[in-house]
């Protein structure tokens, strides 16, 4: 076998995420598990039900991660990568910590697994590592032995996620009205977090204020901006804005959000904006209701033109860039040197993450880290 079929030592790939609900009975357990210990104000969860409620209690995430897993499936299959693929969730069934005993029952002893998230923060990566520890620890006590279990690095620059979202952004300009296209400007929006949090992401040594999160974003950003300049030879303004703010408001967040960058841009007299997804990898509640509903909306009655670019979703691309991480962690771990493919400027992340990276408020044990407690 070479690089491009040997799995090994993984012998099972897991596909973690955020979960969702699945109908109108759901929203309020969903969001009960999302916002547990977290201090999130009443009016906010009330206010977050009825996002879900307007799409009938359903998100569209697990469907998507259904996708996905269908997506990989195949893709492996086709390229001769013989890796079962699993799906677990943080929030809701199926829950991470079934999918593992499932994974161990079927006789796996490695996992490599992949988070719906492309970046390094707190909520985007150590709380999925604090999920499989969790899930770890539930195992241990039901007497299984338990499977040694490692995390992707954050793929934020790979090229199956950044080429494709360049795409995505050339084919919304082309949805913009012609007399405004070349004066569209770029508006990058991510999941805004506490600032604190963002200090905190990545290495305790760290990025400066804004930590790896923002830098990791701006880097992403940058590099969208640069392919589709070129692409399209005209230099357009962008910037990186926040959504889905949640917290009480006295806690400093991450800014400006999306909405009212839209008005400091209409106020500027910008002929029109695409706003771009970056921080999520598919079409799930915060894309449909914050930026698809919301923003659009505000928009519109600023009668500033606005499109939303796609999110990589299943593209192929992405697809394979996720078979091509794998592959080069596989080759990684048998003490090979693989190529590792990184666009922008701060190169691949570590594959390990270090003690104390994107450090927690409330320490918990995390799994598939230098911290680890498990082997
Ligand atoms: C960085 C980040 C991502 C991206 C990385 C990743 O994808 O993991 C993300 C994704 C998502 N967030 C989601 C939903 C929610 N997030 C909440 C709350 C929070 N998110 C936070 C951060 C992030 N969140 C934070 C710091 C909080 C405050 C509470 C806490 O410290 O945990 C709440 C509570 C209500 C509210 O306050 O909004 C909900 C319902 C969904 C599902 C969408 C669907 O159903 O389709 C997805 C994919
Ligand atoms: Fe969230």
């Amino acid at each position: 076998m070479d690089r491009a079929t040997d799995p090994r030592p993984y012998d099972a790939l897991l596909l973690l995420s955020f979960g969702g609900p699945e109908g109108p009975d759901d929203v309020l357990p969903f969001l009960e598990n999302v916002t547990r210990g977290r201090g999130i104000p009443r009016e906010r969860l009330a206010e977050v039900g009825a996002h879900y409620h307007l799409f009938d209690g359903v998100s569209p995430i697990n469907g998507h991660n259904r996708d996905l897993l269908a997506a990989l499936r195949a893709d492996f299959a086709d390229h001769g990568l013989d890796l079962p693929v699993y799906w677990g969730n943080r929030n809701w069934a199926p829950y991470v910590t079934d999918t593992l005993r499932e994974i161990v029952r079927d006789g796996h002893r490695r996992v490599l697994t992949l988070a719906t998230s492309a970046y390094s923060s707190y909520s985007s990566c150590r709380q999925y590592r604090e999920d499989l520890a969790a899930a770890l620890a539930t195992l241990a006590e039901e007497g299984l032995d338990l499977p040694h279990v490692d995390k992707l690095r954050v793929y934020y620059n790979h090229p199956g996620f950044l080429e494709t979202m360049a795409d995505g952004v050339l084919t919304a300009l082309d949805a913009l009205p012609a007399g405004v296209r070349d004066g569209a400007v770029l508006a990058f929006s991510t999941h805004s977090i506490p600032t604190a949090a963002a200090d905190t992401s990545g290495p305790p040594d760290g990025h400066g204020p804004g930590g790896a999160y923002v830098a990791e974003h701006l880097d992403a950003a940058r590099w969208i901006a640069d392919a589709v300049a070129e692409r399209t030879g005209v230099t357009r303004d962008w910037e990186l804005v926040y959504q889905s703010r949640s917290g009480a408001p006295h806690i400093p967040w991450l800014e400006p959000d999306i909405c009212d960058h839209l008005r400091t841009l209409h106020g500027k007299g910008a002929p029109a904006v695409v706003m771009v997804p970056i921080g999520f990898v598919s079409d799930h509640m915060e894309v449909l209701y914050d930026l698809d509903t919301e923003a659009l909306t505000v928009a519109a009655e600023l009668g500033l033109p606005a499109v939303r670019s796609a999110t990589v979703g299943t593209d192929p691309r992405f697809v394979e860039g996720v078979r091509d991480l794998v592959l080069e962690r596989a080759a990684t771990e048998r003490g090979e040197a693989p190529r590792r493919c990184a666009l922008g400027t701060l190169g691949p992340g570590h594959d390990l993450c270090p003690v104390g990276c994107c450090a927690a408020r409330t320490p918990r044990p995390a799994a598939a880290g230098a911290d680890s407690p498990y082997a």
